[in-house]
């Protein structure tokens, strides 16, 4: 029963799969939603067709999550962390025995290939199994004082965390979250996009399994409305957030009327620059990851791409000719490198970015069209050619927001200093990239660009083990490495006293 979903893939191909299960998950159960009558569909986008139905979570059901939530938390955090490291890591294990299911049905709701959903989930696992080992390190430290008296610190949880994601990683973005929260001795309820509510029930399951007490991970479906409510929640500690700008900036100011914590991972512009004297092969595969992993809808993409005036046709060149092989198609084919935007609306945005940056003066090189695979069960899918463009200049719309969608814009530079205060001209700062051959330039480049992450000679590897998280508008707090621990966690200080108290009166 609880693997039910799952035991349909193995045979499973694209536009087939239908879910009918509950996609809300407490009180270690999967729970039917109250309100039938607010459903609304949730596309394959492959193929355009209805995969499930997301119905939004209401008041009472987020108030029952969060109180089931509330009950795990209480047991939990006061479990060794050495125990709780035992449940994440059979956690991890069972994920990594079903990964090929998972990923399949993450592909059947993302439209990502399955060859990028597969290293999703494998970063998913690792990161549960990374914060695993961490669990048990957790500590305080000890302060003499005088007379003999001593004071000790204690890192102990905030409590039930919110969790929120977006659909571009959304099993990713639960572990990414969930498992920083879990090793603290927190409880976690998330909230999925509500385009991709689908994968993280399967997470929720396998907590489960694993043995976390019932309540510990849970899952409410819904839009900004269950968001809100989620927000707003007085047992609610901390909010986490990953999303668009105006989105994260409503998170902060609702949290802030509570005095809850917030980590907020939204969007980028990041810039890419490459300096004439980069190894040319290595800069246009890495201008290839920078933009066109999960048909470009990436936070932390490098879509302003800044190529050094001299190498500029040699780049285009072979960037165009890569990004035209790319093969485009049914995201469930091993051999497919590109699959479908999550939505018919965000095809569309994405294509009107492209005719605006026509009539702005870019060159399209290659690409921005819809395309129809000739496959007939994929017509209905949102898929686009992954597209070049040229002659951009930094005043463009194309250049200065987000399009989240596989666009790559190109523009030349002279000079070091010039480019890098560019770069800088953005009100985001995720991420970053140089490809230059020169060692000190490298890291004078990295230290003068304003964001959380800086690729040297390549792009868009996020190991767990380093932090993860932006500058200026692209958020704050971290994702992943040892830092994150400091986002879930508080500080309490115990000042014991040996001898007789000095009183003052
Ligand atoms: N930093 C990142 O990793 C990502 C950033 N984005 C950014 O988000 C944009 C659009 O993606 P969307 O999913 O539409 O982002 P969004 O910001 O609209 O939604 C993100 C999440 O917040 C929830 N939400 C919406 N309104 C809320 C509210 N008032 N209170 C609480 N929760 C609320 C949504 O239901 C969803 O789960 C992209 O174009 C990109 O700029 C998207 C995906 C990932
Ligand atoms: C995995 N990575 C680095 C390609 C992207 C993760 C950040 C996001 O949610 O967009």
């Amino acid at each position: 029963m609880a693997q039910s979903i799952l035991d349909a893939m193995p045979g499973a191909s694209t536009g087939t799969v239908v879910v009918t299960d509950p996609l809300n998950f407490w009180a270690g159960k999967r729970v039917k939603p109250r309100q039938e009558i607010n459903a609304e569909p949730v596309f394959e986008p492959a193929t355009g067709r209805v995969l499930c139905q997301m119905v939004p979570c209401g008041a009472e059901e987020v108030d029952e999550a969060i109180q089931s939530a509330y009950t795990a938390y209480l047991k939990w955090s006061k479990m060794a962390g050495m125990e709780r490291a035992r449940v994440m890591l059979e956690a991890a294990r069972i994920i990594r025995e079903r990964r090929e299911k998972i990923a399949k049905l993450e592909v059947i709701n993302n439209g990502k290939t399955i060859t990028e959903a597969l290293v999703d989930i494998d970063i998913a696992w690792q990161c549960i199994e990374y914060y695993a080992g961490m669990a048990g390190t957790l500590a305080g430290q000890h302060v003499q004082l005088p007379g003999g008296a001593f004071a000790y610190t204690r890192r102990e949880a905030l409590g039930v965390c919110v969790g929120i994601g977006a659909w571009n990683y959304p099993f990713q973005i639960a572990a990414w979250k969930s498992a920083p929260a879990l090793a603290c001795g927190n409880a976690m309820v998330f909230k999925p996009s509500p385009m991709t509510p689908v994968t993280v029930v399967i997470l929720a399951e396998i907590y489960k399994e694993a043995r976390v007490p019932d309540g510990l991970f849970c899952v409410v479906q819904g839009r900004a409305e269950t968001g809100t409510l989620l927000c707003h929640h007085p047992k609610v500690a901390k909010v986490s957030f990953t999303g668009s700008v105006p989105t994260g900036k409503k998170v902060m100011e609702m949290s802030a009327k509570g005095v809850k914590q917030v980590t907020l991972e939204l969007g980028g512009k990041s810039p890419l620059i490459i300096f004439k004297d980069c190894e040319l092969e290595n800069a246009v595969k890495g201008a290839l990851m920078a933009n066109f992993l999960t048909q470009g809808q990436v936070c932390c993409n490098g879509t302003r791409v800044f190529v050094q005036r001299e190498i500029l046709p040699q780049f285009l060149e072979k960037v165009v000719k890569r990004t035209k092989a790319i093969v485009l198609g049914d995201p469930l084919l091993d051999g497919t490198r590109m699959g479908a935007l999550i939505s018919k609306p965000q095809l569309d945005k994405v294509l009107g970015f492209v005719s605006q940056a026509k009539q702005q003066g870019a060159r399209v090189l290659c690409g921005g069209e819809p395309f129809v695979p000739s496959d007939p069960k994929l017509k209905g899918g949102y898929f686009m050619s992954p597209c070049v463009l040229d002659n951009c200049t930094d005043d463009m719309t194309c250049v200065k927001e987000e399009i989240f969608g596989p666009v790559m814009s190109v523009m030349p530079f002279d000079t070091e200093e010039e480019v890098v205060q560019r770069a800088n001209n953005t009100t985001f700062g995720l991420a970053s990239g140089v490809f230059t051959r020169d060692i000190s330039r490298a890291h004078r480049v990295a230290e003068n660009l304003e964001a959380g992450t800086c690729f040297i000679n390549n792009y868009n590897i996020s190991p767990v083990e380093v932090p993860f998280g932006g500058y200026k508008m692209s958020g704050f707090g971290r994702e992943n490495g040892q830092v994150t621990i400091e986002y879930y966690s508080q500080l309490k200080t115990v000042v014991v006293e040996m001898g007789d108290v000095d009183c003052l009166f």
